[in-house]
């Protein structure tokens, strides 16, 4: 896949790439796809989910930092391949998203919430803060989406005195599920 450029910061982001990698292999994204994210901020998830999806949707509630996404769509040549919203969900969501990402937590119970009542097929949240996360997956649990917790800490190498020593980046708590209940598995029905 074609490297992403993020020429343009903002102060929340971006999802760092190993992150974004995994997040990937779980949002499992295709042409058939409508994938929708909440929070797009430097438009890093929203650039590489634009590769691998029919559509994409993207909504982010400060308008600086959806300009900011804006601008880094365009500069890797996908400008016209996103819907950006200036709303904070679940406000703005579309009623036919296949995919759902939460990148950013404000009234996350309401956008889970939308997304069992429209029978989303992959719902995954990031989340950082230990408390956070905690609450985020018993939401998860209460409403039937959880499939996996998958907690991601890296950490990058760099020289020190002729060995390698490592800085390590904040953990990541991706919550990981399903609001159509379907895993993908045949199931007695399905045979
Ligand atoms: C951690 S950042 C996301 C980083 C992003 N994935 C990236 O790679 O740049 C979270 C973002 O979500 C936005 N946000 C939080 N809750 C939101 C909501 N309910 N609706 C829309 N945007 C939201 C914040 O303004 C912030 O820009």
């Amino acid at each position: 896949m074609a490297q992403t450029r993020l020429p343009h910061d903002a102060k929340a982001g971006p999802t760092k790439p190993e992150v974004r990698a995994v997040l990937r292999s779980k949002l499992s994204l295709g042409p058939d796809d409508h994938f929708v994210e909440v929070g797009s901020c430097t438009g890093a998830v929203t650039a590489e989910a634009a590769r691998d999806a029919g559509r994409v949707t993207a909504l982010e509630r400060k308008a600086d930092r959806l300009e900011t996404t804006r601008k880094n769509l365009d500069a890797n040549g996908l400008a016209d391949a996103v819907d950006l919203r200036n709303a904070e969900a679940p406000d703005g969501l579309p009623e036919d998203a296949d995919a759902l990402f939460l990148g950013g937590s404000r009234n996350y119970e309401g956008v889970l919430d939308h997304a069992v009542e429209t029978g989303v097929d992959r719902v995954v949240m990031n989340v950082s803060r230990l408390e956070v996360a905690g609450d985020a997956t018993r939401a998860f649990r209460e409403r039937g989406l959880l499939d996996e917790v998958v907690q991601l800490q890296v950490s990058h190498g760099y020289e020190l005195a002729g060995a390698t020593s490592f800085d390590s980046e904040n953990p990541v708590y991706m919550l990981v599920g399903s609001a159509t209940g379907d895993d993908g598995e045949p199931t007695e029905a399905d045979r």
